[in-house]
């Protein structure tokens, strides 16, 4: 579903965050990214979103190589996957139900069908009761919670999260990894990047390690 082929990238000011970058994520996997800080996890995801350019390489998502998609070809790609950020990026002016159906009024989406679909995403993230509220009023595991069912209400077969369980305690990060775990299971494939190693551990799934912009030991091969 997505794959990387000798991927670099330089910042100006002449900083290499990724090098020679490899790897083939296949559709339905779930994958972990880790790392240390600045060792370049949210610019691979970048890359994968289309939000900055490589440098050097080739990346092709679902068979597209989206390398250097044309500014108009953007919003379809993103369409096609859900991000979910570190600091969940909730609208607090505006109502949970709101703040997930936005992806699908930008789709231009009829409201008789958004209130179902925003109800059942709702619905699997254990939210359909708050659906009223605005986020302030929510705790952080429930605005995370708010913030992926706005990444899955399109159903895109992607999921992408940055460090989502960033702001969280042990207890809260579990149930997040477990939610994407789910819709991981229901077909969407998932990439994470986070630093939380022994939650990692224990989920058991692959995981690509970069260190100062290299993959260094990722077990690309025993899938
Ligand atoms: N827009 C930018 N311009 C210049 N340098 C950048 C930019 N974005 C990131 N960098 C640099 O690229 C390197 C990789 O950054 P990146 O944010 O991808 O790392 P990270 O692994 O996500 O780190 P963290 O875990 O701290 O978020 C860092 O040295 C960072 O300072």
């Amino acid at each position: 579903m997505i794959q990387f082929s000798q991927v670099s990238k330089v910042y100006p000011g002449r900083h290499q965050a990724l090098q020679k970058v490899d790897f083939h994520i296949k559709k339905g996997e779930m994958v972990f990214l880790t790392g240390h800080s600045g060792a370049g996890k949210s610019t691979l995801l970048r890359l994968a979103t289309a939000m900055e350019r490589a440098s050097a390489g080739q990346i092709e998502f679902a068979g597209q190589n989206i390398t250097r998609l044309a500014p108009r070809k953007i919003p379809l790609l993103r369409r096609k996957i859900g991000i979910v950020f570190q600091d969940y990026k909730l609208l607090a002016d505006r109502s949970v139900f709101d703040n997930v159906a936005l992806p699908l009024v930008i789709e231009g989406y009829a409201f008789r069908d958004i209130k179902p679909r925003v109800l059942a995403a709702l619905d699997k993230v254990g939210l359909r009761d708050k659906y009223q509220c605005l986020p302030a009023i929510l705790s952080g595991g429930e605005q995370q919670r708010v913030g992926i069912a706005r990444a899955v209400v399109n159903k895109p077969p992607l999921l992408i999260a940055d460090e989502p369980t960033g702001n969280l305690d042990p207890l809260l990060s579990e149930e997040i990894f477990k939610l994407f775990s789910e819709f991981n299971h229901s077909g969407v494939t998932v990439l994470i990047a986070s630093h939380d190693l022994a939650l990692i551990k224990q989920m058991d799934y692959r995981t690509l390690t970069l260190h100062e912009g290299r993959l260094v030991d990722s077990q690309e091969h025993t899938v």
